[in-house]
């Protein structure tokens, strides 16, 4: 289980996120939505380690993670995919695929790791020897996704997948989330600005604007647009 207790994220005199408190459920896909700015990319790195907290706890499976360093936390099974697509440019697809790899749970051999990935994104296999950077928006997205998973995380924080991506690539990334969500059993947290899409897939979702929690509820009820979901609107402007 994976929750945060009045979290307060500041940059300076910036105040990114203030006393937020939610729970991402185990097994499950939890929806962060928001709009620029809200504080969602705040949260998941104050999550992973790499945003200062200035207050308030993060705990992982009950145990206190928030003093603990970035590489501590990864290595309790806690992965990040960053917004802005950061991979190794320079890398062809297959060292990144590999340098994931040697850095999780090698739950999976290699070989089998990396064949399950060309299984799923074929087009990657096609690339395997190309530079990462010299790729498409979602070709990238593909690596990204697939250097996260090959690490066989237990929590996987992922930000913003959508984000520059062509409708039909949004759709395939997603599809990919949600099948391995399912099949893996793990937790994983989404933020997302397109939240119709978030919500599609989620179980619950949780809305930040100026960084405060004023939104929360069951997925399809927020997406259904019954209830207090007319605020999920509201919460956006
Ligand atoms: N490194 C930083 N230094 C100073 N202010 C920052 C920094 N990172 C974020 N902020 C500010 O913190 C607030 C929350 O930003 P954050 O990136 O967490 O929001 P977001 O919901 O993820 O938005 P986006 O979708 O644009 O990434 C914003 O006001 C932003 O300008």
């Amino acid at each position: 289980m994976l929750e945060v207790r009045g979290l307060q994220v500041s940059y300076g005199a910036v105040r990114a996120l203030e006393a937020v408190s939610l729970t991402a459920a185990p097994g499950g896909i939890t929806a962060i939505l928001g709009a620029n700015g809200a504080g969602k990319s705040s949260l998941l790195r104050a999550i992973s380690g790499v945003a200062p907290v200035a207050g308030g706890q993060i705990l992982l499976d009950g145990r206190d993670i928030t003093t603990l360093p970035a590489a501590a936390r990864a290595k309790l099974g806690l992965a990040h995919a960053m917004e802005g697509r950061r991979l190794f440019r320079q890398l062809t697809v297959e060292d990144n695929l590999k340098l994931a790899w040697s850095f999780g749970a090698r739950a999976t051999p290699l070989p089998a790791a990396i064949a399950e990935i060309y299984g799923r994104f074929p087009i990657l296999e096609q690339k395997a020897r190309t530079m990462a950077g010299l790729l498409s928006g979602g070709q990238q997205q593909m690596v990204i996704l697939s250097c996260t998973t090959i690490r066989s995380p237990r929590y996987l924080l992922l930000d913003e997948p959508s984000l520059g991506l062509a409708p039909i690539i949004v759709q395939q990334i997603y599809g990919f989330i949600t099948e391995y969500a399912q099949r893996s059993g793990i937790t994983v947290v989404i933020a997302e600005q397109m939240a119709t899409l978030a919500l599609r897939v989620s179980r619950h979702g949780f809305v930040l604007r100026r960084g405060r929690l004023v939104l929360e509820g069951d997925s399809r009820t927020l997406l259904e647009g019954g209830g207090e979901s007319g605020a999920l609107a509201a919460s956006y402007l």
